[in-house]
Order: C-alpha cells, then structure tokens, then sequence
C-alpha cells in the first residue's frame, strides 16, 4: 500500500501569509491603513508565552502592527475588562485576541463577550458564533483553527468537498463545533463524535474526512482510518521522550500518526500542519476585521 502524502501546513500557512503581506501592503498604499493586533496574555503559562511569541512575529512579518499587553495573572477581572474596553475603543486596532485559558478567578465568557464582534479574530465571540451556524460566514470572522483546516482539506482535495463523509472528533466550542459548521456549508455530510460516542473506530472508518480535535495523545488509531481518507490533525500534545534523552519530550497528534500512513491518502503531521495554519488565518482575520471596519469591499476568501 502506498504511504500517504503528507499535507506540509507549514508551507500552505507560508503561502496565505505571503497573500495577507500583499494585501496589507496594498492596504496601507491606497487607505494609509496599517491592519492592528492587539493580543492580551493574562499569567505567564510558558506554552502560552510561545504561542502569543509566535503570533507577535507573523504579524509583524505580515506588516501589521501587533500589540502585546501582558498581564500578571493576579489581574482583576474588572482590569481586564476595563483593558478590553480599552482596545474596542482603539481606532488603531482592528483585532483582538484574548489568549486563553485565563485565570480561574476570571470569567472568560464574560470578557469574550465584551469583545466588539467586528474585532473579534478568534471568532469566538457568541455574534461570530451564530453567523456561522447560520451559514453566515460570508459576515462573520471563523475561528482559525477550523478555518485553517478548511483550507488545508481545499488544497488537498479541491474546492469542492460536497457530499464526503466528514467525522469531527472532539465537540469543543473552539474547534469541534465550528469546523463541524464549516464542512456542513460546504455540503459535506457531517458526524460530530465524541468521547461518548459508541463504536467510535467504525464511524471514523466511515470517514473520508477526519478531523481529530480531541486533545488526547494518539488517540485515533491508524487502523481506524479508512483507506484513502483525509486526515486534519488538531492535537497538539507534548508527551515524554526519553528516547531523546532524559527528561526529554515531543509533540504529537490526537492520530497515531505512523499507522495512520498505511491507510490514509493525505495526513497532517504535529508539529507543523495545522497549528501554523491557525497563526495564519489569524493574520487573514486580522485584516478582514481591518477592511470591514473601514467599509472596504470584501477581497477574494482565502477559503
Ligand atoms: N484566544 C486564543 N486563540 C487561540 O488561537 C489559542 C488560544 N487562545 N490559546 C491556545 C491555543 C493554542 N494555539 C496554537 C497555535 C499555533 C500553534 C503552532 O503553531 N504549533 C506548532 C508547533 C509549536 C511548538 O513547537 O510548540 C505546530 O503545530 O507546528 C500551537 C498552538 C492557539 N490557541
């Protein structure tokens, strides 16, 4: 059996990024806009650290202009809320992001909901939620991460996706349930499964596409997918390596991802597939938010 093709998410996250840097560019020539970012990060969770980092650098590499605001993470709920406030206010900021998880003394639905919709990048806020169960997604911002895998299964599969099998694996409000929204537009007959659900090895074999969102090491096996399908890899799990060396760990995916090559047709690795991807669609949300806010026509989607 041939080996499946690996989808390289780094290289398709370098590409949108290259288009959003061009696009900013235009922006700026023709309205003196420069597309802002604002990103908060409250405590000093070192993954959180390197993500927020990570974000930093694209946008600046894309020509925005990004803001970090870090916050110890004894931070009052009320200054994080007056912060938000703050930024909705900006005119130079177009997106903010709210890093999560916050502090357990901190209500995040409280402070996404605070956010302005229009700069809402992530997506989460419950405005962007609805528009995209409404199938509105033309008006709304998508969170990235599913808009990255969207992306990720058009380059691999094409631009047309109606009528496959997709089955989501995982039901959080991040990724599980908007992606499973975004392969319903997009006509794809859709199975949300879960840690409940019954013989879950049969439904993902169904499956011509899959998307794994659980959060739990190599959890999917590589004989649950069925010969051919497309698999999305959302897991980022940081397990021990002592093969590397003591104290030693690495990153993997939901999928076990070695089996899962003797079956699969095309497959995300961890690290470098969908999490560049989610950095990169943060940058194209930023400047959607960018181009709404300034009453600018909408540009060609990237997905
Ligand atoms: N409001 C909010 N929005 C988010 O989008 C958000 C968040 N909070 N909290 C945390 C998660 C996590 N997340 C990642 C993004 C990119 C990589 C990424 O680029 N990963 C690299 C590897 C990085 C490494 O080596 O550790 C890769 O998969 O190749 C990882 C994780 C965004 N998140």
């Amino acid at each position: 059996m041939p080996e499946a093709q690996i989808i390289d998410g780094k290289a398709i996250a370098e590409t949108v990024r290259e288009e959003i840097t061009r696009r900013a560019a235009a922006l700026l020539e023709t309205s003196g806009v420069r597309p802002g970012l604002a990103v908060v990060l409250v405590g000093e969770d070192p993954a959180s650290q390197v993500y927020v980092r990570n974000k930093d650098r694209a946008a600046e590499a894309c020509g925005f202009h990004s803001l970090k605001h870090t916050l110890p993470a004894e931070t009052s709920e009320a200054d994080v809320l007056s912060l938000v406030d703050k930024l909705n206010n900006d005119p130079d900021i177009h997106g903010i992001l709210v890093q999560l998880p916050l502090p357990g003394h901190i209500d995040e639905s409280k402070v996404l909901r605070l956010i302005r919709p229009e700069k809402d990048v992530d997506g989460f806020h419950p405005v962007n939620v609805g528009l995209l169960t409404a199938g509105e997604r033309a008006s709304a911002l998508v969170p990235c991460t599913p808009a990255g895998c969207l992306v990720l299964l058009k380059r691999t599969l094409g631009d047309t996706l109606a009528g496959q099998n997709a089955v989501v694996v995982g039901r959080s409000n991040i990724v599980g349930k908007p992606m499973a929204s975004l392969l319903l537009q997009e006509s794809c007959t859709v199975t949300i499964a879960h840690s409940r659900t019954r013989n879950l090895p049969d439904v993902v074999r169904a499956a011509d596409i899959v998307v794994a969102a659980v959060g739990r090491p190599q959890i999917i096996g590589g004989d649950w997918i069925g010969q051919g399908a497309t698999v999305i890899d959302v897991g980022i799990n940081r397990i021990p390596a002592p093969e590397r060396g003591e104290g030693k760990s690495r990153l993997v995916g939901d999928v076990a991802f070695e089996e899962a090559l003797e079956h699969a047709g095309a497959i995300t690795p961890v690290p470098g597939g969908v999490g560049p991807m989610t950095i990169a669609m943060l940058m194209v949300n930023t400047l959607t938010a960018a181009r709404r806010l300034l009453n600018l026509q909408e540009e060609d989607p990237l997905f």
